[in-house]
Order: C-alpha cells, then structure tokens, then sequence
C-alpha cells in the first residue's frame, strides 16, 4: 500500500517528457575517449529511459516530446514503437534543430564520464502548444525531468504539464536529473526546479541534487528528513532521497521512512542507475506497493542495468529483476545474459 491515488480507470499509465535522445555508447571499454574508435547507439535521455523501463514492466506508457527530422530523430520513433511507447503525442520538429548525443566513456566501472553534445537540442524546443489537455486527462501519472526545465520553450511547456495534471488528478513523478551544463547557473537551476517541485506528488533525487534545489531555502542542510519536510508542505506525497551505491531513503507525508534495499554490483559502467531505479520505483508505486517494496524493485533494476553495457535497452522484465533478487549472491561483477 501507499499513499498515491491513481485514476484507475485510465488508458495511460505513465507519460514521459521532455527528452528523447540519443546515447553513444563506447564499445572498447575500460579506456579513455581518446582511443575509443566504435560506439554502439541507443535510445538515450533520462525519461525516455524511463519510459522504457516502465513499458518493459509491462506498464502502458506515452511521451510528450520533440526529435529532429532526421534519422536519429526516425530512430527514436521507431524505437518508442518497437517497445510499446505511444507515440502519437512526439512532434517532428522542423527547425533544424538536432536530436542530443551523449557520447559515454568508460574508463573503468567506477570513473564513467558523458560528453554532451547539446547545441540546439531538439528537446529543449517542446512548446506549450504540443502538450494536450486530452492526452494527460487519459493517463494515470506523469513522469517529469528536471532538463526540460532549463530552457524556453520546453520549460514552459513542462509547467503546462503540471497545471493539467494537478486539473485532472494525474499524478505527477518528478525526476530531479539535473545536468548542470544545460543550465546557465546553478541558481537559476535552483528556482526554477524549487517552482516545479512544489506542484509534484513524487520526488526523486540525489542528496546533491536536492542540496543544490534547496540552496536559497535550507542552505546548508544535509539532513534528508528536513529535505523531505521542506516538499511535504507543497504537494509531495512520497520523497525518495538516493545516495549512490549507499542506496536510498524515502520519507510519506503521513510520517513512515522506508530505507531502500542495495545489491551492490561491481559494474560495467555507472550511467543508468537513475534511470533504472526511477522506472522500477515508479513502477513499483503503480502496482500499490509500499515505498520500500517499490525501493527494491528500482535498486535491482539499477543493479541489472550498471552491469550492461546500455542503459535505455538493457531495462528489465518483472520477471528478470525477480530473478535478480532471488539469486543475488552479493558484489562482484553480474553476467546479465544469465539471470
Ligand atoms: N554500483 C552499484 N551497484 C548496485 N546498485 C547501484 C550501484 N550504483 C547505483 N545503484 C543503485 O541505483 C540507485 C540510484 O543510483 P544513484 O547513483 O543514486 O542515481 P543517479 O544515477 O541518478 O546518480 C541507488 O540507490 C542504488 O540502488
Ligand atoms: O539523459 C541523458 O541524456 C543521457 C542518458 O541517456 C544516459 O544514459 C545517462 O546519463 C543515464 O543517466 P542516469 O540513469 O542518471 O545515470
């Protein structure tokens, strides 16, 4: 059980926004950018990651978008629809603008590092216009990330989005996922995430992301009850603060503390955590799990995803993380094909 009321009779579970990109992944692994000669391209982008976990849970999931008209911007739609993503609310952008790459390098499991590609990203030029009344009436819940804050147009596009969610009681799941170069500073980033989070029902972040959210209003504070605290006299329903390989802490309104369960992988690469994480818990909640249980189900999904070498197509089934679990047998490095 939790706390979050779903509209139960909606076609929609989840709707994604903001962006959808294109990851580039280093295929020679454990060495610099500089002598990587091949990468292998993926679905990238925090929600759209996302939006794949859920769908691969077996959720039914939408995404409000914008990709390029162009190849990569072909790719990502026929990916969407390859993995049962609903589309229809995608804009083809005729701009000029181009769909972002993030190029990875893995140097070794632990010290990973994205380069950016990011000048006139096609996801940053979502208008108010291509978000649709209709479309967030017919889901249960929508999935924000931070990024599309950054910019206008889709900065104002994402407040659409909250004002029509809170309209309709659809709930709204907000990923912190701050990238700070996409922002001009890190107060701006401040204010702007502050005024999104307090229309939201979920929060996930890190605790520096939510030290940097909470810079003018608890300076100083690492406390993640206070953090918790500070959103429930908004909107939040559920706070989930995450601490890396430590694991996570979500706090209720109503006053319960669930410490996340962690199965510690030694990892192919570190990128993915997140995004995995997010799509399990998220996933998790839906099902009417407790906060702890849904905890579980998004730290394996992570444990499965750092130990491949993709983010947005290694996301797992039900019935692979259940397997995780059961035969976890604690850190060293996973063959996912295997479990
Ligand atoms: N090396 C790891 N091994 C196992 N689980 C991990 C590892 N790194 C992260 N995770 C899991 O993923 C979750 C999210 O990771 P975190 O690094 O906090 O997110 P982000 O990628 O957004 O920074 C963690 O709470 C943990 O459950
Ligand atoms: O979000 C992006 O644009 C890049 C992602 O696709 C990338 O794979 C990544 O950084 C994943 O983020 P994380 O899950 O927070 O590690």
């Amino acid at each position: 059980m939790n706390n979050l009321v779903f509209q139960e009779d909606r076609p929609l579970d989840l709707i994604a926004v903001g962006r959808l990109a294109v990851d580039l992944n280093a295929n020679e692994i454990h060495r610099p950018m500089e002598e990587t000669n091949t990468f292998t391209k993926y679905l990238g982008g925090s929600p759209a990651n996302i939006s794949v976990a859920v769908s691969r849970l077996g959720l039914k999931a939408g995404f409000i978008g914008r990709v390029a008209d162009d190849p990569l911007g072909r790719f990502i739609l026929q990916y969407l629809g390859d993995n049962n993503i609903d589309a229809s609310h995608v804009v083809v952008d005729k701009s000029g603008a181009k769909t972002g790459l993030a190029f990875t390098e893995i140097k070794s499991p632990t010290d990973c590092s994205i380069l950016m590609y990011r000048s006139d990203a096609v996801d940053l030029k979502l208008e108010v216009t291509d978000v649709k009344e209709e479309y967030i009436k017919r889901a249960k819940a929508v999935l924000i990330s931070g990024t599309a804050l950054a910019a206008s147009p889709s900065r104002e596009a994402v407040f659409a989005v909250l004002e029509l969610a809170r309209k309709h009681n659809t709930v709204v799941f907000f990923d912190i996922d701050y990238r700070p170069y996409t922002w001009k500073s890190v107060e701006e980033t401040a204010i702007y995430y502050s005024l999104a989070a307090e229309k939201c029902d979920v929060i996930i972040g890190t605790r520096e992301e939510f030290d940097m959210l909470e810079m003018f209003s608890n300076p100083g504070n690492t406390n993640d009850g206070v953090t918790a605290k500070k959103w429930f006299d908004f909107n939040a329903k559920i706070m989930v603060i995450k601490h890396g390989k430590k694991g996570s802490f979500a706090y209720t309104l109503e006053g319960d503390q669930y410490t996340g369960a962690v199965f510690p992988v030694i990892p192919v690469k570190t990128f993915g955590a997140g995004d995995s994480y997010a799509g399990g818990f998220i996933y998790g909640l839906m099902q009417g799990y407790d906060p702890g249980k849904a905890m579980e189900i998004g730290a394996a999904s992570a444990s499965i995803v750092v130990s491949s070498h993709s983010c947005s197509d290694a996301m797992p089934g039900i019935d692979k993380i259940e397997r995780f679990i059961e035969q976890y047998d604690g850190e060293k490095a996973y063959d996912v094909e295997q479990i």
